[in-house]
C-alpha cells in the first residue's frame, strides 16, 4: 500500500529535519510539499506544533541521534496528529548494505543511498555527498548495494575543532554566502578560506577516490545535498545533480516498502 501522505524526519546531530510529502509518488521521488527544521539539542516544539497541518498523518524518521530520536518518540505519543510512529533501523531500509557490519552505518547515509539508487540510471553507480555535521561521501555499486564511503568534518566543525584546540584561533561563524579569497588578511578570514577551500578539496579528491574504487564500465552518478553542499557543488568541476531533501527522500521511499 503506498503511503502517498506522511512526514519523514532526518535526526541528525545538528539539526532535526521534517519534511511533508504528500501524493508521493515513487517513480517520481516526488520533493517534499513543506519542511522544517530545529536543533538536535533546544527542540523547537511550539514551531514544530505550528508547523503541522491539520491533518493526522503517519512519522517516518531515521535517525543518527539517539537521544532526540527518544525524546521525538515520546513527543510523538502526545501529539494527536501524530498516527503512528516508525524508527528504520538498516533491516527495514530498502537497500542491500555490503559491509561488514551493516548495522553500524548511520541511517542518514543509508537512507541518502536509498534515494540516489532509485533515481541512478540503472547501469551506473552512484556517489552520495551529504554536508551537515559531518560529510559523507558513498557509493552505491552499479548492481545497488551500498558499499561504503567517506566520513569527513563538516565545516562547522572543523571551525569548532580550530577554536577549541588552540589559544588564539577564535570561534568563526561559516558565512557560506559569500566565497572566501584564498588568501585571507587576517585570522579570521584565513580560517574561512582554509575550512572552505579545504572543503571543496577534501571533498572533490575523495570523490575521485570513490570513483576510481568502483571502477565501473560507465562513470559513476553523483549526487549532492545537504545545506552545506549547495555551496562545494559550484566547485567540484565534476558533473554533478544536486537534489534537495536527499535523506528525507530516502525516507519517504523507504515508506512505501514497509
Ligand atoms: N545552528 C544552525 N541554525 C540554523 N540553521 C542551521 C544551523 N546549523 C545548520 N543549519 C542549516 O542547516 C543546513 C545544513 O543542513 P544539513 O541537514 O545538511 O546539516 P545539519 O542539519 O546542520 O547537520 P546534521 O544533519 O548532521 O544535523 C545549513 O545550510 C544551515 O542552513
Ligand atoms: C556520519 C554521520 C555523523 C553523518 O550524519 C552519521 O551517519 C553517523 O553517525 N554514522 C555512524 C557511523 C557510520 O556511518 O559508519
Ligand atoms: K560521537
Amino acid at each position: 500500500m503506498p503511503v502517498e501522505s506522511l512526514v519523514a524526519i532526518d535526526i541528525g546531530n545538528t539539526r532535526v529535519h521534517f519534511a511533508l510529502f504528500e501524493n508521493f509518488h515513487a517513480d517520481e521521488v516526488t520533493p517534499p510539499v513543506s519542511t522544517f527544521s530545529y536543533s538536535t539539542y533546544s527542540s523547537d516544539i511550539q514551531g514544530l506544533r505550528n508547523w503541522l497541518s491539520g491533518d493526522t498523518l503517519p512519522w517516518y524518521t531515521v535517525s543518527v541521534h539517539r537521544s532526540a530520536l527518544a525524546s521525538l518518540e515520546a513527543f510523538s505519543k502526545i501529539e494527536p496528529r501524530v498516527s503512528s510512529f516508525f524508527a528504520f533501523d538498516h533491516k527495514k531500509l530498502p537497500i542491500e548494505i555490503a559491509i561488514p557490519s551493516p548495522e553500524k552505518v548511520g541511517l542518514d547515509r543509508l537512507a541518502a543511498a536509498v534515494a540516489a539508487n532509485h533515481m541512478r540510471q540503472k547501469d551506473r553507480p552512484a556517489i552520495v555527498v551529504d554536508a551537515g555535521t559531518a560529510i559523507t561521501v558513498d557509493a552505491v555499486s552499479a548492481q545497488g548495494e551500498f558499499v561504503g564511503g567517506a566520513i569527513l568534518p563538516g565545516m562547522r566543525t572543523s571551525a569548532k575543532a580550530l577554536a577549541s584546540q588552540t589559544d588564539a584561533l577564535p570561534q568563526i561563524t561559516i558565512d557560506l554566502e559569500n566565497k572566501p579569497a584564498a588568501i585571507g588578511t587576517n585570522t579570521t578570514e584565513a580560517m574561512q578560506s582554509g575550512l572552505f577551500w579545504g572543503s571543496v578539496g577534501a571533498v572533490r579528491e575523495t570523490i575521485r577516490r570513490v570513483s576510481d574504487q568502483l571502477n565501473s564500465d560507465k562513470p559513476p552518478q553523483i549526487f549532492f545535498s545537504g545545506g552545506d553542499v549547495n555551496y562545494l557543488a559550484p566547485w567540484m568541476d565534476l558533473d554533478i545533480e544536486t537534489v534537495d531533501h536527499l535523506v528525507l527522500r530516502g525516507v519517504a521511499l523507504a515508506a512505501q516498502t514497509l
